[in-house]
């Protein structure tokens, strides 16, 4: 991809129906649990992109067959029925590049399994918190040793049967750590129970992990408010449809709302297992005209956005979104509550400011989110930094007038997102 993409509105008000690729998150769960379980499965609608590459890439290394259609929309798991038994090369780094759902999820299976490998990322994935989930996993019987700064990739993992019984987290940085633990809970000894002390962070992340686990046959729910448990059990592959991304799914329908027109996204609705569905809340809240039916949203344009207070902590992907959206909005936005996005694949909380304040909004930033007060005019033609972050990328493609740098970021979870745009008309 070129190193700069320019941006414009559409030429007209949008009437379409826009499908995004599969869920980054549901891909990532199915595969390993897939390749966990005993006998086939058949995927239907994976996404398709370095996010869910690494982590095919990570199970075929451990012997594990994925085989993927031409598109890889599809893919068929053979899988090995407990835990994972061999590493090709085990001196080779598996890489999970900047995919954190890939490097908890298999941090965490690698650690109940019989095996021992390297585990390494992007110099950003480095970065990213993985302590108490490595402290969790080594109090349960796995040897970790990370070889270049403590509790932080790279790591060596030497893993064994995970004893069960109780582990208490206090307030996880991530939710992916408590979703890591629930994956690799079939595989251990005994019943495992999680009490997250300090309460759960978005729950929805945890509800997924909980739905998915038991669509694989595993018995797995809440005993209490912030108390999981999850039974030893060998899973069953199964045949599994994976819904659209409902956070790639805030872009598109942001377009209408922000641009005049209708937007309509089929196969996302009220029944889905992503939280992020809930992002049509936000857009109906800002003034949007919203219809969400089981299984389909709809985004109507009426005019004018009003800038709103917006607790995001349930749904943190969506924070860079509703952030541009404010940019469009009248009278401030406040966004709180998604302290979480400082340890992603930029610092959003820092990236947002200094992007918005490009565009001519007053920002402050606070621990936990931003005060956005709109420019009365948005300043057109502004080179928007991405910071190696897709969301980045794709949130401020819906200023107006941009240049968005190093575009290519979307492959992390939407490699054809400016196709998208340039079918739209938006790309110059
Ligand atoms: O479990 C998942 O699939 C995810 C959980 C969230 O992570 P954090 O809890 O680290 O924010 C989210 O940001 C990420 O994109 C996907
Ligand atoms: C935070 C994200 O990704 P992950 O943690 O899965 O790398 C994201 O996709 O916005």
């Amino acid at each position: 991809m070129t190193s700069e993409v320019r941006v414009r509105p559409p030429p007209g008000p949008i009437l379409a129906a826009l499908t995004p690729p599969g869920s980054k998150s549901l891909t990532n769960r199915a595969l390993v649990l897939a390749a966990m379980s005993e006998g086939t499965s058949m995927l239907r609608g994976c996404l398709d992109s370095e996010d869910t590459q690494v982590m095919r890439a990570a199970l075929a290394r451990c012997g594990v067959v994925c085989e993927a259609s031409e598109d890889a929309s599809e893919v068929r798991v053979t899988g090995v029925g407990g835990p994972l038994t061999r590493v090709d090369e085990p001196e080779r780094p598996i890489d999970v590049a900047t995919a954190g759902t890939a490097a908890r999820f298999l941090a965490a299976v690698f650690a109940a399994s019989p095996i021992t490998c390297l585990v390494d990322g992007s110099a950003r994935m480095r970065e990213r918190p993985m302590e108490g989930l490595l402290q969790a996993l080594r109090a349960q019987g796995a040897d970790i040793r990370c070889t270049a700064a403590e509790d932080m990739l790279p790591c060596e993992i030497r893993g064994a049967r995970l004893r069960g019984g109780e582990i208490r987290l206090a307030r996880p940085p991530s939710s992916q750590f408590i979703s890591a633990l629930l994956i690799a809970a079939p595989l251990a000894d005994a019943p495992l129970r999680i009490v997250l002390e300090q309460g759960t962070p978005a729950r929805p992340y945890v509800d997924m992990t909980l739905a998915c686990l038991r669509d694989f046959g595993a018995d797995a729910r809440w005993l209490e408010r912030d108390v999981l448990e999850v039974s030893p059990t060998t899973l069953r592959g199964r045949d599994y449809h994976v819904e659209p991304d409902a956070s790639a799914a805030t872009y598109l329908l942001s377009l209408a709302a922000i641009f005049g027109g209708e937007v309509r996204v089929p196969g996302l609705g009220r029944a889905s297992q992503q939280g992020d569905t809930r992002f049509c809340d936000v857009l109906g809240r800002m003034g949007a005209s919203v219809l969400q039916g089981p299984e389909i949203t709809l985004v109507r344009g009426a005019g004018t956005l009003h800038g709103v207070d917006l607790d995001l902590s349930d749904m943190p992907d969506t924070t860079l979104t509703a952030a541009v959206l404010a940019l469009h909005a009248v009278g401030p936005t406040r966004i709180r509550g998604v302290e979480v996005l400082r340890h992603h694949e930029s610092d959003r909380i820092a990236a947002a400011a200094t992007e918005l304040r490009k565009l001519g909004a007053e920002v402050v930033e606070h621990e936990d989110g931003l005060d956005i007060t709109p420019p009365a005019q948005i300043v057109a033609g502004a080179a928007i930094d991405t910071y190696r972050d897709h969301r980045v990328a794709m949130a401020f493609s819906l200023a107006g007038h941009v240049t968005i740098r190093d575009p290519g970021c979307v492959a992390k979870t939407f490699p054809k997102y400016f196709e998208v745009l340039a079918g739209l008309g938006m790309v110059e």
